[in-house]
C-alpha cells in the first residue's frame, strides 16, 4: 500500500533548480534509499518532506493527506514524520533519558517506561539513561537520536546520512541495527546516502538523483544491473562498458559474442559488471583473449588490468580473488557469466 507519494516536486532558490520534476512512491513500511551526487538534491527533497521547506511546484501526499501543495503546507511537527540527521543533533545539555523524551506527550504516566522500552528498541544499555550525550561513542548518540525520533511514534523516518560519522565497522552494524529496528516498529524509512553500497544493502527501493532530477528508481538489483544510462552505472559500482553489434539477444565486442538484454539490433553501447567476468591464466588462449598488464593486491582480493587482443580500449579491471592471483605478463581468457546490459530502458 502507498504510504507517500511526491508528485512532480520542483524547488528553486533564487536561480538555481535545487529539484526538478520528481515524483516517487514510497510504500508503507518499506526502505528506500536516496543516492546521488553532491548538490543532486538529495537533503532538499528530505527538506521538503519534513516540512522544513515547501516546494515550488507539485504535492506531497501522506496516507491521503496532502501535507504540501504550492504554499499551502501542513507544518513539519503536524506531519508525523520523524527525522535523524548526520549528527544526532542531541541536546548536550540534557540526559540521555530527556533527550529521548523531548517530544513526548506531556504528563505521560508511563514516561520512564517508555524511555526503557525505546533504549531496548534501539539496543542501547539501559544504564546509559542519566549520561549526557558527550559521554556516548558516535554510534551510541545515534542510537539516541534515533530513539528520540521513535518516541515520536512516527508515520515516516527520514534518514539523513546518520551513519556517515561512524567508522566503516560500526556503520555496518548500525545499519543492519536500524533497520531491524524500523523494520519491526513497521515504520517506512527514506534514508539519504552518498555511499552506494549501503543504498543497495539497506533499501528495497534505491532513487537515484542527477542535477535536481529523478534519473531512476527501483529495486537495488534492477538498478545495478540495469541501470538506465552510463552515468548511473558507474555511480552504483564499477562497469565495463564497451561498443557492441547488437543481434536480437546477443552481441559481437571485443570480449566476443555475449548475450545481451534487452534484445537489439546494430550499434549499442553494453554494460558488464566486473564480477559477471572470469579470468583464467591459458597460454594458448583463443581470441577473444588478453594480456594481464597490472595487478594491485589488497588482500583477499586483487585487481587487475587487462589489456585485450586486437583492440584499442582501455584495459578492463577486474577484482578477483587473490588465492592464486595472475601475474602482470600472463594471457588470460575471457568467459562472461549472464547477460551484459543494453542501456537505454528506464
Ligand atoms: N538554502 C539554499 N540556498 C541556495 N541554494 C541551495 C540551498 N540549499 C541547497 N541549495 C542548492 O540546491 C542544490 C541541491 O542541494 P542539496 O543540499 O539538496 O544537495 P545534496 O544532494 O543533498 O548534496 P550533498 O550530498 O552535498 O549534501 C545544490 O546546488 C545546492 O547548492
Amino acid at each position: 500500500m502507498t504510504l507517500l507519494t511526491l508528485e512532480t516536486l520542483t524547488k528553486r532558490y533564487g536561480p538555481a533548480t535545487a529539484l526538478s520534476d520528481v515524483s516517487l512512491s514510497i510504500v508503507s513500511g518499506s526502505r528506500t534509499a536516496v543516492v546521488g551526487p553532491s548538490g543532486s538534491g538529495k537533503t532538499t527533497l528530505l527538506r521538503l518532506i519534513a516540512g522544513f521547506e515547501a516546494p515550488d511546484a507539485g504535492r506531497i501526499v501522506l496516507k491521503g493527506e496532502v501535507l504540501a501543495q504550492g504554499a499551502a503546507a501542513v507544518p513539519a511537527h503536524k506531519r508525523g514524520i520523524g527525522i535523524v540527521a548526520q549528527d544526532g543533533a542531541l541536546f548536550p545539555h540534557l540526559s540521555i533519558a530527556d533527550n529521548i523524551a523531548f517530544g513526548f506527550e506531556r504528563g505521560l504516566a508511563d514516561r520512564e517506561q517508555r524511555i526503557l522500552d525505546l533504549l531496548d528498541m534501539v539496543e542501547l544499555d539501559r544504564g546509559m539513561m542519566s549520561r549526557r550525550p558527550h559521554q556516548l561513542s558516535g554510534g551510541q548518540q545515534q542510537r539516541v537520536a534515533l530513539a528520540r525520533a521513535l518516541g515520536r511514534k512516527p508515520r515516516l523516518m527520514l534518514l539523513d546520512e546518520p551513519f556517515s560519522a561512524l567508522d566503516t565497522g560500526l556503520r555496518e552494524n548500525m545499519r543492519k541495527a536500524v533497520a531491524r529496528v524500523l523494520e519491526a516498529a513497521g515504520i517506512a524509512t527514506i534514508l539519504v546516502t552518498h555511499d552506494q553500497a549501503e543504498a543497495l544493502s539497506f533499501a528495497d527501493q534505491v532513487a537515484v538523483l542527477r542535477e535536481g532530477r529523478l534519473v531512476q528508481a527501483g529495486t537495488p538489483r534492477r538498478l545495478y544491473l540495469q541501470p538506465k544510462d552510463r552515468e548511473t552505472a558507474l555511480f552504483l559500482g564499477d562497469a565495463v562498458l564497451l561498443p557492441a553489434i547488437a543481434r536480437g539477444d546477443v552481441a559481437d565486442c571485443a570480449l566476443g559474442r555475449v548475450e545481451i538484454a534487452p534484445a537489439r539490433q546494430g550499434k549499442v553501447e553494453i554494460m558488464i559488471r566486473p564480477e559477471q567476468i572470469r579470468v583464467m591464466r591459458d597460454e594458448n588462449a583463443p581470441p577473444p583473449a588478453g594480456r594481464v598488464v597490472e595487478v594491485e593486491f589488497s588482500g583477499a582480493t586483487s585487481t587487475i588490468a587487462v589489456v585485450l587482443d586486437g583492440v584499442a580500449l582501455p584495459p578492463i579491471v577486474i577484482k578477483t580473488s587473490s588465492v592464486g592471483v595472475l601475474e602482470a605478463g600472463d594471457r588470460v581468457r575471457l568467459d562472461i557469466a549472464g547477460k551484459a546490459h543494453v542501456f537505454g530502458q528506464a
